[in-house]
């Protein structure tokens, strides 16, 4: 049992501190305390500088929050940041990227580009990423020393991929990798059919069945495009949400990625269903796949939360950029100013990503029990003045530079800029040595 007066390990003391929970607060003159890497304490600062503190920090003129939450990305594709621009959903994947992956994607290719994924992340606030790529187990390996938290999401396609010669065999190593990282503090393995276009029903109820056994959750590419769902109609007679919610995969276990195209009868379906909605702006935007409709969906009660999709369709894996860009476009979308206002958004990028990715007891706000996953924003720049509502700021005139201090479970992975668990110049060079050998320039 946690004895609430035993001595906190750490009590910081921001300008601003941001729980999320509640919806809409905004505490001054307030400290956190973590004890054991979990949140013990959260009071005005009066009452906090009475508590024993092996270390006491002063935040000023910052903002402490939960940390994002990437809630859909292809971690390694970093390494293919910036290869294939300004096409097409199809023609970039199935002309450039499938064809890349084929020649490129090793272990050391994820090892390499899940490091400078997970280092690109922290330095922008996010402390919990879901990842979607080959090797998942190589992807663990790298959140486990990392000291990250993520969903490792398993890759399932009809065809052979990286590191998997069929689809049974990628789900025989799901299970696997399931069982091995059952008790893992950070790691969450769920089920990953691609999409609708390349898992067919027969890989997908076996998926279905296995995820039921182990309650794991399952996320997926769905609607992506108007052209996949204008296929499935033309192909199976059926829109691909209406034949997930057929072969039973829907649910609150279900992370639907993208939903572009949504009709009244696939909103009913996400309600009914309490699917979660996983939303990619700027990789939508970027390959021209369509709009969201996040107020309405938010509107209608579904759980929508935010991701950057992989750094080869955005480019960059900037979750506090992605959240303005969705709080602009909503309103762009929705023909209304008053959509996904600054604070909605920043929920979005918190503890929906946590409800959405089944972690909402664990991590998404602050809230004494939870884990201490925290992000100190310095909101005392020239950019950020006068601050009349420093969530407003932070959404709308705050850039990822400004992230100064990052906690995971009451470890500190980001210390006044500074990463403490990778060395940035060497993940530079590993970066550059593959691009030079990728786009054939190699030594
Ligand atoms: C099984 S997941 C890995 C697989 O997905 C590809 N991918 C990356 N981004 C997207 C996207 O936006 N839509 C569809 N597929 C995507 C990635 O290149 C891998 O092949
Ligand atoms: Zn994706």
């Amino acid at each position: 049992m946690p004895n609430p007066a035993a001595a906190l390990d750490l009590l910081l003391l921001p300008t601003w501190l941001v729980p999320v929970e509640p919806a809409g607060v905004v505490l001054k003159e307030h400290g956190l305390g973590i004890r054991d890497g979990r949140i013990a304490f959260i009071g005005p600062r009066s009452e906090a500088l009475k508590l024993k503190a092996s270390e006491v920090r002063e935040l000023p003129g910052m903002l402490l929050s939960p940390g994002l939450i990437n809630a859909h990305g292809h971690a390694a594709m970093t390494l293919f940041r910036g290869l294939a621009d300004d096409l097409p959903l199809m023609t970039w994947l199935e002309q450039h990227i499938w064809p890349a992956e084929a020649k490129w994607v090793d272990e050391a290719f994820v090892r390499d580009g899940t490091d400078l994924a997970i280092a690109e992340q922290i330095k922008g606030g996010i402390t919990c990423f879901s990842d979607m790529y080959f090797f998942p187990k190589v992807a663990s390996e790298r959140v486990h020393n990392s000291g990250i938290r993520a969903q490792i999401a398993i890759p399932i396609l009809d065809f052979p991929i990286p590191g998997a010669s069929d689809a049974d065999e990628a789900i025989r190593q799901g299970v696997e990798l399931f069982s091995d990282l059952k008790h893992h503090p950070r790691i969450k393995i769920t089920f990953g059919p691609h999409a609708p276009y390349t898992v067919g029903d027969e890989n997908l109820e076996k998926i279905r069945v296995i995820a039921e056994e182990l309650d794991a959750a399952i996320h997926m590419h769905v609607h992506e495009t108007a052209f996949e769902v204008q296929q499935s109609i033309e192909q199976r007679g059926e829109r691909p949400l209406a034949r997930l919610g057929r072969l039973g995969l829907l649910g609150p276990r279900f992370q639907a990625v993208h939903m572009t195209q949504i009709s009244d009868d696939d909103l009913a379906l996400l309600v009914e269903s309490n699917t979660s909605v996983i939303h990619c702006p700027e990789s939508n935007l970027k390959l021209a796949s369509g709009f969201c409709p996040v107020e309405r969906l938010w509107q209608a009660g579904v759980n929508v939360a935010v991701g950057t999709d992989g750094a080869a369709s955005n480019n960059d894996l900037d979750l506090l950029g992605e959240t303005r860009t969705a709080a602009l476009l909503a309103k762009a979308v929705a023909g209304s100013a008053t959509a996904l206002d600054a604070h909605r958004a920043l929920r979005m990028a918190t503890l929906n990503g946590a409800r959405a990715l089944g972690l909402e007891a664990e991590v998404g706000s602050l809230e004494v029990g939870k884990a201490a996953d925290l992000v100190a924003f310095d909101l005392s720049g020239l950019a950020q003045q006068p601050i009349y509502d420093p969530v407003s700021q932070l959404i709308y005139a705050t850039g990822r530079d400004c992230v100064k201090h990052l906690w995971v479970a009451g470890k500190q992975l980001l210390d006044d800029r500074r990463l403490t668990r990778f060395d940035e110049q060497q993940l530079c060079a590993t970066a550059t040595a593959w691009g030079r050998r990728i786009s054939g320039h190699a030594e």
